[in-house]
């Protein structure tokens, strides 16, 4: 008679207690897919994380660095300890680790039903290399990154003008700005103020921290989808709308089913940026270093800002000490083999991503801002995952680092921070393991007094500020419309190359006024030709 196979070691009553009040509610409290503010406070207040951290410590330490068998939500699932493991189930994605895993479709279909993370077989991978497509995925600098860093210094500089001389910079009026970029960015300029948009899906993605709990909401969605299908209808060639507008999507997939992930995800890219601004607000050498950078490259060109290198690990390293995504799940799709023990088709592998990144046992950067582990290949030689990997990776990681980079680096050249709250925060203290990011609040002043140009002056856009204005009119070309009509000029240019190249553009008559209008002399960067437009159309 055949002994029976093996199993994993698996928690005891106790250590599922422990399970269930360190890593599961937390997570319910703080809500899986929106963030909630009041959980937001309670998981910072207890410093949730670092007791999720302990308790998979103590697992390690009772059953050794295998990984071991749980329960969750009533169903199989193990725990990954070690980074071995989390490589072996990243890489076996979709087979035999679909990340199309049952909680987080439970999740996700309330608002995304088509998304590619929640795919599986032949169409996810027409989804992914759809994905892969519009988001520019392999590359550091996306195709229309002229036009994103546009996008986000304008809005950058708007901001900047709404703090005043010493404004404090608060989620409240941090994320909007970031929003609004991220409208224009996903579905264009014309998007840049509906924040309706935004709200649908914020309440859409609100049911999803219910899981299959909350009955989907037919007509919310299907409102949704309206707003949404009018916005890629109109196909604004500068945004990721754009790219496969009509027929041109590749293998007929629809980028209705895909734009709401990425909506979706940058609500993560926010918070994370926001989150490295507070790293830099309450570590002052850490900033010179990277005011030094910002000094050496030039962050008003796509390639200058992906010259940031240190700036970039910033954000990475905010994702690393306090990663938006809490876990990386994924369902196995077949029995697999884990040291000579079978786990069963069907069971969740969980990685709980705070681990990884913050076990002081293997980590000697655990608690610290450790920006060079990201410059130096420790992070990778460690394993850090906080846009996952293997071949359902963050299709989008590339294009966050760029526009956050972006975003922190117009800010730093126009202010000096400095971190108010909270006052845990500091460089000479182990850093917090739950960081909640709406109770962040920096003090501000303008790094030279306003109306002074510095090195880089980002140029005025009319435009938005007739839109702040209640008005869409505009008689004079926006600060983006000059941009596209002069994307791809060899600079130095005269006034006559600059209309030469906007007309070849098929730039409209009023770009080509404006541009008509400007001294002869001899330009240097799109910056200082969009700064002449203005003064000679009048912006301010
Ligand atoms: C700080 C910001 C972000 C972080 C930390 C992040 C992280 C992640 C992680 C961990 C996953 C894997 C999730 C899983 O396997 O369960 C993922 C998937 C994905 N992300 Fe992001 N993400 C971010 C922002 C974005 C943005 C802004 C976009 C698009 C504009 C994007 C596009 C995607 C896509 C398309 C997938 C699905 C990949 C697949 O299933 O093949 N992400 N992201």
């Amino acid at each position: 008679m055949s002994s029976p196979l093996p199993s994993l070691p698996r928690a005891s009553v106790s250590e599922q207690a422990r399970i269930t009040a360190t890593l599961l509610t937390p997570t319910l409290v703080r809500g899986v897919i929106v963030r909630r503010p009041g959980g937001m406070a309670a998981v910072g207040a207890l410093d949730a994380d670092r007791h999720a951290v302990e308790t998979m410590r103590r697992l390690r330490a009772a059953h050794g660095p295998g990984p071991v068998r749980t329960n969750l939500f009533g169903r199989r699932a193990v725990l990954l300890l070690e980074p071995d493991q989390v490589r072996r189930v990243l890489e076996g994605t979709p087979e035999p680790f679909t990340s199309a895993n049952a909680e987080k479709q439970g999740a996700l279909s309330h608002f995304q039903p088509h998304g590619v993370l929640i795919s599986e077989g032949q169409e996810r991978q027409r989804r992914r290399e759809f994905n892969e497509t519009a988001l520019d995925t392999p590359h550091r600098v996306h195709a229309l990154a002229d036009s994103f860093l546009a996008v986000i210094r304008e809005e950058v500089e708007i901001l900047d003008r709404a703090l005043g001389p010493d404004g404090e910079l608060t989620w409240s009026r941090f994320a909007p700005s970031f929003w609004n970029a991220v409208r224009r960015i996903v579905l264009g300029d014309a998007a840049r103020d509906d924040q309706r948009l935004t709200d649908l899906l914020y309440r859409l993605r609100s049911d999803s921290n219910w899981f299959y709990l909350r009955p989907r909401r037919d007509r919310l969605r299907a409102g949704f989808g309206e707003r949404l299908r009018a916005h890629l209808d109109r196909a604004d060639p500068d945004s990721l709308a754009g790219a496969f507008a009509g027929d041109r999507a590749p293998g007929g997939v629809d980028p209705a089913g895909q734009a709401p992930h990425w909506l979706f995800a940058f609500d993560a890219a926010v918070i994370a940026a926001f989150r490295a601004l507070a790293l830099i607000a309450s570590h002052p050498e850490q900033a010179e270093v990277l005011r030094a950078e910002l000094d050496e490259h030039n962050p008003a060109a796509p390639e200058g800002t992906a010259r940031l290198e240190r700036l970039r690990a910033t954000v990475l390293e905010s994702v690393r000490l306090w990663p938006t995504t809490l876990a990386i799940l994924r369902d196995s799709t077949e029995a697999t083999e884990w040291d000579g023990a079978v786990v069963p088709a069907g069971t969740a592998f969980v990685i709980l991503s705070a681990f990884f990144h913050r076990d002081p046992e293997r980590l000697p950067y655990a608690d610290l801002f450790a920006p060079e582990v990201w410059l130096d290949g420790t992070a990778e030689e460690d394993g850090l995952v906080p846009f996952s990997g293997g071949p359902a990776d963050c299709a989008g990681r590339n294009l966050v680092l760029f526009t956050t980079t972006a975003l922190l680096a117009a800010l730093l050249e126009r202010r000096d921070l400095r971190l108010v709250e909270p006052a845990a925060l500091r460089p000479d203290r182990p850093l917090p393991y739950s960081l909640n990011h709406f109770a962040l609040r920096m003090a501000t002043r303008p790094v030279r007094p306003h109306g002074v140009p510095g090195n880089r002056p980002s140029p005025p856009r009319r435009r938005t500020d007739s839109v702040q204005e209640g008005t869409t009119t505009m008689a004079n070309p926006t600060f983006i419309e000059v941009q596209k009509a002069l994307s791809g000029v060899d600079y130095p240019a005269n006034r006559d190359d600059l209309v030469n190249h906007a007309r070849g553009r098929g730039a409209e008559d009023r770009v080509l006024e404006a541009l008509r209008g400007v001294a002869d002399r001899s330009y240097s960067g799109p910056d200082e030709v969009s700064k002449a437009v203005s003064e000679t159309t009048g912006g301010r």
